[in-house]
């Protein structure tokens, strides 16, 4: 297992030593949350930073043939799991989904040109969300997809990238940024585990994702993660408009109870959850519900991300994963009140259930992580634990440290639940 590298000091960090946020330290000893730094409107640089002659800013148009220009810079160079054998293959549909959300803004799909050639060499994008921290709600952006050709890494273009679009949201007034990375830069407010429920288990294996067990066979590995060919649960069934109502209170009030979480608008709920495809190739999520007595009573939803398999002469060139989006049992509510078995029955039967249709769709593996209330199904339901750890940052806040749903020695914490109510793409 590959452990999160151990940090280094603050001050060794060039870029970071310079940005309001914590010291490494310091979240395992400060009691009270707030910003770290309070900046004015009038305070904020009103011309971009200046680039390296050789370079030029640019915004991405992604109803054009820009998105198919970032897609290529995004699949060619973008984030790859430990060992390099994978890496994330975006389709133009999630692109546009997850970089189009209510509220997006086109200045802040930040890329970067080469002056000469005009050939797209980085990009990274702030998208609005309203944060939660603790019960403190905080106006703020979603920071994601910050990518740099290989050609052009370590030439200190990711602090420009990095500056530029914090100017850009500044702008708007907003001084808190909530963004996750596989690698530690000053400071993590928490740590989740990745989590993988394999569908395919003979696809996962030919490419190296799993391997066999001492003694066991393909077959028996087949067996081990077969899934029933039917639905046990009543009133399970596709998320659909009329549900938008429902869904987003329960919603909302379940993403409450945790210590980092975000909360959805109306027309959130309607962007990220109502699919506006029907099954195809392009179809990016996928939403379903529990209704009893026209009452819903959960919700699921899974995203489709795959992978490019990087191992030469695999026999598959991508892995078809899904990935545990936004859910809720209504069991989880209302915190006095809540029986656990109860609750871990009612996820057991939701997320089998999406285990199921997503093996239906076609996925290879299921993903989830140890946030949420997952640590009361995950091993139950035949997830192992991965590699990849994803740490969360917020930008310019302090707090103390954030529960990641696992423990000091970085295994299922299944006694305390994960504080971390937030699901970055
Ligand atoms: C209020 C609004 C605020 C908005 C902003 C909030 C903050 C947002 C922060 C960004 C959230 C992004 C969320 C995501 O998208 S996470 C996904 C990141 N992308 C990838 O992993 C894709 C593959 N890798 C690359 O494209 C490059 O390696 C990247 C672009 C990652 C770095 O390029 P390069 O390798 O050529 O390096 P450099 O020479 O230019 O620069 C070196 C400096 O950059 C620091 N570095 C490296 N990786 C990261 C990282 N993932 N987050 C923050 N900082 C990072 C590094 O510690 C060093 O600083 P320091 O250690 O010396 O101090």
């Amino acid at each position: 297992m590959n452990k999160p590298a151990a940090p280094k000091d603050k001050s060794q960090h060039k870029f970071w030593k310079t940005q309001p946020v914590p010291e490494y330290d310091e979240v395992s000893k400060v009691k009270e949350s707030g910003p770290i730094e309070h900046k004015m409107l009038e305070d904020v640089r009103k011309t971009p930073y200046e680039l390296h002659k050789d370079f030029k800013w640019c915004e991405i148009d992604l109803d054009g043939p820009e998105l198919n220009e970032l897609h290529d810079l995004l699949n060619q160079n973008y984030v790859e799991d430990i060992d390099s054998t994978l890496r994330f293959a975006y389709s133009h549909a999630f692109l546009r989904w997850a970089l189009h959300p209510p509220g997006w803004k086109p200045e802040w799909l930040l890329g970067v040109r080469a002056s000469e050639s005009n050939r797209l060499v980085a990009f990274i994008a702030a998208t609005p969300t309203t944060l939660i921290v603790r019960g403190e709600t905080i106006k703020s952006v979603e920071i994601n997809f910050l990518c740099i050709h290989k050609k052009l890494r370590s030439k200190r273009l990711a602090p420009l990238l990095i500056k530029e679009i914090t100017r850009r949201v500044n702008l708007h007034d907003i001084w808190q940024a909530l963004h996750t990375s596989g690698t530690i830069i000053p400071t993590p407010v928490s740590t989740c585990r990745y989590y993988h429920r394999p569908l395919n288990w003979t696809k996962l294996y030919s490419v190296g994702f799993s391997s066999l067990p001492p003694g066991s066979t393909v077959a028996k590995m087949e067996v081990a993660y077969s899934l029933p060919t039917s639905i046990a649960v009543e009133g399970f069934r596709p998320f659909a408009p009329q549900d938008v109502d429902q869904v987003h209170q329960h919603l909302n009030s379940y993403l409450a109870r945790f210590d980092l979480s975000i909360q959805f608008s109306r027309e959130e709920i309607v962007h990220f959850f109502v699919p506006d495809a029907e099954d195809s190739d392009d179809r990016v999520v996928w939403s379903y519900v529990i209704e009893n007595d026209s009452n819903i009573t959960e919700f699921v939803s899974f995203y489709k991300l795959p992978s490019t398999v990087l191992v030469k002469d695999a026999p598959d060139d991508e892995v078809n994963a899904s990935y545990s989006f936004y859910s809720f049992s209504t069991a989880a509510i209302n915190e006095s009140e809540i029986d656990r078995n109860e609750l871990q029955t009612r996820l057991k039967g939701l997320f089998t259930a999406a285990l199921i249709e997503s093996k239906r769709k076609g996925f290879d593996v299921f993903n989830a992580m140890s946030l949420h209330d997952n640590s009361l199904f995950l091993e139950e339901l035949k997830f192992g634990p991965g590699d990849g750890f994803l740490n969360y940052y917020v930008f310019n806040y302090r707090t103390p440290k954030i529960h990641g749903g696992i423990t000091d020695d970085h295994e299922l914490d299944k006694n305390s639940r994960s504080g971390v109510g937030v699901v970055m793409l």
